[in-house]
């Protein structure tokens, strides 16, 4: 008994679908050009295939898990199970119309034609806003389609928004916000939601060590019970005395978020030599 998880042959997805297995401790060999490949540690066999092909093997059984975008997800409609956010692969799909066009409401795309490689999403949206308007579908390079008078508008992936102001555009709506997610055919056996549960939990501790650090410092005793208030740690602070007498280090674990605030007041209430070190798991 084994999993069979389709993940992206190359592109956006490719290197961090494979970085999470590994950092799940699951350790596959991906040769270039390996279309299939089995872990050598877990019973999963891991298939490269195009991202818009995956939800569709997804749901075929062909696979019984994959990792793919979001906006994927939702443009394909299958009905797949979304089990995990993956935090990587975030961008958002947006309308974006040539700089110079006047542009006030969504109301100004009425009647134009839009290119776009995700008709069903766009769609969905006119038809919320009840806008009338025509889609142009394309599957690449849509952000070339106003230069060459295909469409007035388009509605594609934006992460960083370069490709859009190469192209003399601008964003002017957000119709979706995507990131990678783990997706699972909607019939797996008694045993297969098993082996998922398995990976799940390591995925998810791999997710929560990221956002967190592990911090150890030196504090005068006297300074130990303001410093202990300021640190959350998982259950409390861990206090171990210093060598030289009337020291203690303390250790705790930091959410990346309130990584600054917390370090700079640690070091006001007189804590001395503090280490910031990652974390690489991390089960609750
Ligand atoms: N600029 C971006 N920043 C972050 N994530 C992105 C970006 N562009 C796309 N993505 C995410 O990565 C996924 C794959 O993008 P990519 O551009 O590699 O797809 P593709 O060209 O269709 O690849 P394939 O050859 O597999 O069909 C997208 O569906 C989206 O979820
Ligand atoms: O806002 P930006 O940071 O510029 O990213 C947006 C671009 O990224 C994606 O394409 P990708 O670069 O993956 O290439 P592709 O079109 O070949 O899929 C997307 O289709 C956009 O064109
Ligand atoms: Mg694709």
């Amino acid at each position: 008994m084994k999993l069979r998880i389709a993940i992206q042959k190359s592109g956006r997805l490719h290197e961090d679908s494979i970085k999470l297995l590994k950092e799940c401790g699951i350790d596959i060999n991906n040769g270039v050009n390996k279309l299939k490949t089995e872990a050598t540690n877990f019973p999963l066999e891991v298939f490269f295939l195009r991202d818009d092909d995956i939800p569709q093997y997804v749901e075929d059984g062909v696979a019984d898990l994959g990792i793919v975008g979001e906006n994927v997800v939702l443009e394909k409609g299958y009905p797949l199970e979304t089990v995990e956010k993956l935090g990587f692969g975030k961008c958002r799909l947006a309308m974006a119309v040539p700089k110079s066009m006047e542009y006030a409401t969504v109301q100004d795309l009425h009647g134009k034609r839009i290119a776009t490689s995700y008709p069903v999403i766009v769609n969905d949206f006119l038809k919320k806003a009840g806008i009338q308007a025509e889609i142009h579908e394309i599957s690449g390079s849509v952000e070339i389609a106003p230069g060459i008078g295909l469409a007035e508008a388009i509605c594609d992936l934006v992460s960083s928004g370069s490709t859009l102001f190469m192209n003399g555009l601008k964003e002017v709506e957000t119709v979706l916000r995507s990131e990678a997610v783990l997706v699972a055919n909607s019939k797996l056996t008694a045993e297969q939601k098993m082996l998922l549960a398995k990976l799940v939990f390591r995925i998810q501790a791999v997710k929560k060590a990221k956002n967190t650090k592990y911090v150890l410092l030196n504090a005068p005793n006297d300074k130990l019970p303001e410093i202990i208030g300021l640190l959350p740690g998982m259950k409390s602070p861990t206090v171990l005395p210093l060598a030289e007498a009337g020291w203690s280090s303390v250790h705790s674990v930091l959410n990346e978020n309130d990584f600054w605030d917390i370090i700079e007041s640690l070091k006001a209430a007189g804590a001395q030599g503090i280490l910031v070190v990652p974390i690489e798991k991390m089960v609750i």
